[in-house]
């Protein structure tokens, strides 16, 4: 059985699909961009400013399921350029306890919808 999970605080899907779908104790989010789920505009500034506003959309979706990021077991990145890898683990990295911290993978990718720099998906557990 799978129950669809949306939020008014986070960004409307922009396609065919949902925020995160929960199946048994386990969600499966969509990936999120820096949408500002307040005016519906990109925040662009920059990689950092870009990086946060993904995980507080994430952290909206996890929030309307229930969890934190401490049920998240998984999660994927996509970047548009993996020279900002160090600056999007600074400010990834200040969602959770590095002891406890998700399994990941970080992937390069030729482009992101509305030609964003990152992206971020999540698995999380009960
Ligand atoms: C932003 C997305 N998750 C998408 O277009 O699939």
């Amino acid at each position: 059985m799978k129950k669809i999970i949306n939020t008014q605080n986070a960004p409307a899907p922009i396609g065919p699909y949902n925020q995160a779908v929960l199946s048994g104790n386990t969600l499966y989010t969509s990936g999120q961009i820096a949408i500002n789920p307040k005016n519906g505009e990109l925040v662009t500034n920059c990689i950092e400013d870009e990086t946060k506003q993904v995980m507080e959309n994430l952290k909206t979706v996890l929030t309307e399921a229930g969890m934190t990021f401490e049920h998240v077991v998984k999660t994927s990145i996509f970047v548009k350029n993996m020279n900002d890898f160090t600056k999007i683990n600074t400010v990834y990295g200040s969602y959770f306890n590095a002891d406890t911290a998700p399994a990941r993978e970080t992937v390069e990718v030729g482009n992101l919808p509305k030609f964003v720099n990152v992206e971020i998906s999540m698995i999380a557990i009960k």
